[in-house]
């Protein structure tokens, strides 16, 4: 938690400044060599025309002494590095090849599809590695013996890539982009399933450099998965054993007529053949990871939510051998994620969100108490040193973006290590702090609380809610996309509560709000901003609210519900339920909580902000991006229509090719220009500004 400091605030904060916050770099993607002796990161920054964040791969110092370098340099970019034994790091990239022409694939006056990348351990150019035409996903390595597998989309029928370049061609020819559909769902995040279907390939062990002049062989890929059929295929999430000869892999399956579920499966990598690790008709399976003597593999188990319950996350350890599985972590009251084995396999790391953090734990493998090994922060891309000497993560916190931390195998309690990287940020505009109110029910509702510097009893600040999306799920890392210090930068309070719903307080803080978000959820949100305006560096004559997906839906619904803010902004959000859970792309896992709404339309009733328009009196705006499949754009459209037609003051910030998220620096300025200028109005009654480029 940040404190402010004695010395005042740089004037030129690059919260203040949407060009400069652009242009921060930001980290992700964590990998550690075998050796232990280095670790790459993708670091995004501004490409050359300010157009698209471009990402890099840096090397951070392990040990902390050497200052961070940079590794890769090109204008597509580089991401999902990843070690071989013999210490290249292997990475995917559209870059040209210099070779063009060779027999890489990626002939000379295309656009090339993501393909493999080497870069050698002794340092020079990378080399193409492998090409597929559908493009290069998921990389995994075989920890003892550098085996590669890759996934690529392939064409229907197309038994090699030879084969699959000529459908996509012939499509392209004929003026083709349709896709016919013949099994639920169509659509994820912002993509079109079909007609190509993710499938998992082969490397295997990849040919050295050759001596100069002489021809790179070419890696033939082999299909582990040729019967991978629309929509679902093979999915990113797999490991490969140490010694490359299995491999275990999430495959979605259908569930009764619309639905899926995932399943792990095992696959002998030298003759295609599977058969089914974990398939359980009540949960979805995910995140499998090999233990390091490769004969067991530890996974999440996600029950299926029902009308009555949401899901539950478990551990589970599972027998390679014999399929045999055993919950790791019966009894703990959080939602376990990530997991992996220590170097020694005694004992599994795994992260949850606990409190407003998302911390690191340790569970023995044989069973028992989870230890949380960290106090606050938020930890991803765990990565476990196979001498057993270290850990190496992300950490972030709400005050801290991303970057490298060294952890004790260990010890609990820790404040982990930062390593030199490229993504350091000087002062924040403003404090962080932690409060909590009570609900009508007496449950404890915790919230993060940014002030601005300068709040005080002289000079309140105003308060902006922010309500985080999911909805199972927590405030408690940094976010560019959701950064309340640019709103601090402008002298706002930003309260971030965790209402029911969230994760990190256990399952009866889940369950208040299953089936009921305009009961709890809003009730709890109320109780959080009244504890605050109860203090005196709050002003509570000047407040807004707003929140994205699930807390747009959350916004509308306060709009509903209640005059007491001055504007409210609402992004991606949800407005008439019942068309939102036919539409959005994964329609069953909505159902399951929500019923079908033509037998069992109550909740549908009580709980969906378009029944309840009339109410509305609050300045509204609306954000949307047209390319969202996940909270389709129908949304934003009829509650536009929904405010213009009652004369609800109101504007519609409209991305025509942005997705759920706003992802080009162009557009995510304008999106904080347009709401900062849409606050000063109804919070400050300033003119309203349009913005320049709008
Ligand atoms: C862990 S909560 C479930 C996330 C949910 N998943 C599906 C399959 O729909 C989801 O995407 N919810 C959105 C409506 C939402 O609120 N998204 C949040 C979090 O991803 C957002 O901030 O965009």
């Amino acid at each position: 938690m940040s404190e402010p400091a004695d010395a005042p605030a740089p004037p030129s904060s690059p919260f203040a400044d949407l060009a400069a916050f652009a242009a921060l770099p930001r980290l992700a993607g964590l990998a550690l060599s075998a050796d232990g002796r280095r670790l790459a990161v993708a670091v995004q920054t501004l490409d050359a025309e300010r157009k698209k964040w471009q990402s890099a791969l840096w090397e951070v110092d392990p040990g902390g002494r050497r200052p961070a370098r940079r590794l890769t340099r090109s204008a597509p970019g580089e991401s999902t590095p990843t070690w071989a034994p013999d210490g290249s790091l292997l990475f995917t990239s559209a870059r040209p090849d210099p070779e063009a022409g060779s027999g890489s694939g990626t002939g000379a006056g295309e656009d090339p599809e993501r393909a493999l990348w080497s870069l050698p351990a002794e340092g020079g150019e990378a080399r193409l590695v492998l090409t597929h035409p559908g493009g290069i996903g998921a990389v995994g390595v075989a920890a003892d013996t550098g085996e590669v597998v890759v996934t690529a989309s392939a064409m229907p029928g197309a038994t090699d890539a030879e084969a699959d370049a000529e459908r996509r061609e012939r499509r392209k020819q004929a003026g083709v982009t349709a896709i016919l559909h013949e099994a639920y769902p169509v659509r994820h995040w912002d993509a079109d399933l079909g007609p190509a279907t993710p499938h998992v390939f082969w490397a295997g062990a990849l040919p050295a450099d050759p001596a100069a002049g002489v021809e790179r062989p070419a890696v033939e890929l082999r299909d582990l998965t040729p019967g991978a059929v629309p929509p679902s295929g093979a999915g990113d999430d797999l490991h490969l054993s140490p010694d490359g000869r299995l491999l275990v892999r999430v495959e979605t399956v259908p569930d009764g007529p619309a639905g899926r579920r995932d399943r792990l499966l095992l696959l002998e990598t030298a003759t295609g053949v599977s058969r089914a690790l974990v398939d359980d008709p009540l949960a979805d399976l995910s995140a499998p990871r090999f233990s390091p003597d490769g004969s067991a593999v530890v996974c999440v188990r996600e029950s299926m939510s029902t009308h009555d319950d949401p899901p539950d996350y478990t551990l589970l350890h599972v027998d390679v051998a014999t399929g045999a599985a055993r919950e790791l972590t019966p009894g703990f009251d959080r939602w376990p994620s990530a997991p992996q084995f220590a170097a020694d396999g005694t004992t599994v790391y795994f992260l949850a969100d606990d409190d407003g953090r998302h911390a690191l734990f340790r569970v023995p493998a044989e069973g028992g108490e989870p230890v949380r090994m960290t106090t606050d922060g938020a930890y991803s891309d765990l990565q476990v040193a196979r001498d057993g000497s270290a850990l190496y993560a992300l950490r972030s916190a709400y005050d801290e973006p991303p970057a490298p931390v060294r952890l004790d195998p260990q010890a609990t309690g820790q404040h982990p290590e930062p390593l030199p990287n490229p993504g350091t940020l000087g002062r924040l505009p403003g404090s962080l702090h932690e409060v909590e109110a009570t609900a009508a029910d007496g449950t404890p509702v915790r919230s993060w609380l940014v002030l601005p510097e300068g709040a005080s009893a002289e000079d309140p600040a105003p308060l902006l809610l922010w309500i985080h999306g999911g909805p199972l799920m927590s405030w408690n890392s940094w976010s560019w996309r959701w950064c309340p210090w640019v709103m601090a930068a402008r002298g706002y309070a930003v309260l971030l509560p965790d209402p029911a719903l969230s994760q990190g307080y256990g399952q009866d803080f889940v369950r208040r709000g299953w089936g009921a978000w305009g009961e709890a959820p809003y009730t709890d949100l109320m109780a959080a901003v009244d504890a605050v305006e109860q203090r005196p560096d709050v002003d509570e004559t000047r407040t807004a609210a707003m929140g994205g997906s699930f807390g747009g839906y959350m916004a509308n619904w306060v709009a509903t519900q209640t005059d007491r803010f001055r504007a409210i902004v609402t992004h991606a959000s949800l407005w008439d339920v019942d068309s939102f859970v036919g539409t959005t792309d994964a329609a069953y896992y909505w159902e399951r909580e929500w019923g079908d709404p033509l037998r069992e339309p109550k909740r549908y009733e009580r709980n969906s902000p378009h029944r309840y328009a009339d109410a509305i009196r609050t300045p509204m705006l609306v954000i949307h991006g047209d390319r969202d499949y996940r909270v389709p754009i129908g949304e934003a459209l009829r509650l536009w229509y929904d405010l213009q037609k009652r004369g609800v003051p109101s504007r519609f910030l409209y991305f025509p090719d942005e997705n759920h998220w706003v992802l080009t620096p162009g557009n995510a300025q304008v999106w904080y220009e347009t709401v900062l200028n849409f606050l000063s109005e109804h919070v400050h009654g300033q003119q309203w500004q349009r913005p320049e480029l709008l």
